[in-house]
């Protein structure tokens, strides 16, 4: 057996549908190729194959609902047009999925539930649940509520985080290319295509243009970084045509088609996981060499003794950046006290906060579960 089709009998998949595939490029939700894939999902969970959708379209099904041609850039209209199309899309699913007595559930999550680890332990339980029921997930942002500043921002990021969330094996992206090919063939349409790669190298990231179409958000980018986030819980990514007739059964049989993209390091432990998905960073530390030492080779907290400067506005509990003294990241962390707290402790050992605050919250200004290093 080669390693497309161990890749194919994984067991927890993750499938994520764009918008210009699901809304053949802006004409309206695609119905016919939806309840195709539909069929091809009701095969693989005949077979044990455990389903978590993540589908786009709902801006652009509003967008056609509302006859608008142009996609709007004012968010107040995005989300308008998102309220709008999501209805026309879970309707959708529910009604195909339906036909084979099957029951999806609508789940909008901003990058706020995911941040949150009460919420983003609530949602692994609903999801959880919810396969145990065998009941279909069907995850999109929760666009109407999210703003500039909390957004995820384009479905590839969020099919990466639930794949950390649930631990899939597999995070298959379908689209409107058939893989990953050296150029975009938007711009260069003999560029050959990557079969096979490792996910979050770099060169393959060069390869990848961040401009989506004009439905979607991602582009090829933000696939491979997906890729990259998902490969922390040790999950596999295989991005493909949508329009290649059967293709989830193709996947599942290992042939040939799309790129797949390898996970290379060791899994992350779940806590550290969740630490690694949040995409939003408040602050900046300035760490001396010591406390660079430290982390990287000591596994140890980060006290505030170790840092020379911080920059940022961030609150208790925020994530920030740690660098080291050439600006190089080292490590990423939830700390432990305020910007305006943290410029008085910086530089003092810990024993001394009691006397600069005139309390002392933690002994250290990141403790080492809150720590990721990069
Ligand atoms: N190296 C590349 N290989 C393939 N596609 C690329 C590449 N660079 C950029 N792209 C573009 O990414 C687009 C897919 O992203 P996007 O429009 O966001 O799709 P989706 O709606 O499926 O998320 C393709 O249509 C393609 O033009
Ligand atoms: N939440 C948005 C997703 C937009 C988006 O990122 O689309 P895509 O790049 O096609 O995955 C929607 O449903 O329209």
């Amino acid at each position: 057996m080669n390693t497309r089709q161990k890749i194919g009998q994984s067991k927890r998949w993750v499938i994520k549908i764009g918008s210009a595939l699901l809304t053949n490029d802006g004409r309206g939700l695609d119905k016919t190729a939806i309840k195709q894939w539909v069929a091809q999902m009701i095969t693989l969970h005949q077979r044990g194959v455990e389903i978590i959708l993540v589908s786009s379209g709902a801006v652009a099904e509003g967008m056609t609902r509302l006859k608008w041609t142009q996609r709007p850039t004012a968010l107040y209209k995005l989300q308008a047009a998102a309220a709008v199309g999501q209805m026309g899309m879970v309707q959708t699913y529910e009604s195909f999925f339906q036909h084979y007595a099957m029951h999806t559930a609508q789940i909008l999550l901003t990058h706020d539930d995911l941040a949150n680890r009460q919420r983003y332990l609530n949602a692994r339980s609903t999801l959880r649940t919810l396969i145990s029921l065998d009941v279909i997930p069907v995850i999109n942002e929760n666009d109407t509520v999210t703003t500039e500043e909390i957004r995820l921002g384009d479905n590839d990021t969020l099919a990466g985080l639930v794949a950390n969330l649930i631990e899939a094996e597999l995070l298959v992206i379908l689209t409107d290319q058939q893989g990953l090919y050296e150029r975009d063939p938007r711009l260069d349409p003999t560029a050959p295509l990557v079969k096979e790669g490792y996910a979050g190298d770099p060169q393959l990231e060069a390869m990848a243009s961040g401009t989506g179409g004009k439905l979607g958000r991602g582009g090829m980018l933000t696939k491979l970084k997906a890729a990259s986030r998902a490969a922390r819980s040790g999950t596999t990514t295989w991005i493909a045509s949508g329009r290649i007739p059967e293709v989830l059964l193709k996947i599942a049989d290992g042939e040939e088609i799309g790129t797949v993209l390898l996970p290379v390091q060791a899994p992350l432990v779940a806590r550290k996981r969740w630490l690694a998905s949040h995409l939003k960073m408040r602050g900046h530390l300035y760490l001396d060499e010591g406390a660079v030492k430290v982390l990287r080779h000591s596994g140890k907290s980060l006290l505030a003794i170790g840092v020379t400067r911080a920059e940022g506005q961030f609150s208790r509990g925020d994530m920030v950046v740690c660098l080291s003294p050439t600006g190089e990241e080292i490590a990423r962390g939830l700390i432990n006290y305020n910007t305006e707290e943290t410029h008085k402790i910086l530089g003092r050992p810990s024993e001394k906060i009691e006397e600069i605050l005139g309390y002392v919250d933690e002994p250290e200004l990141i403790h080492r579960d809150n720590l990721i290093l990069v």
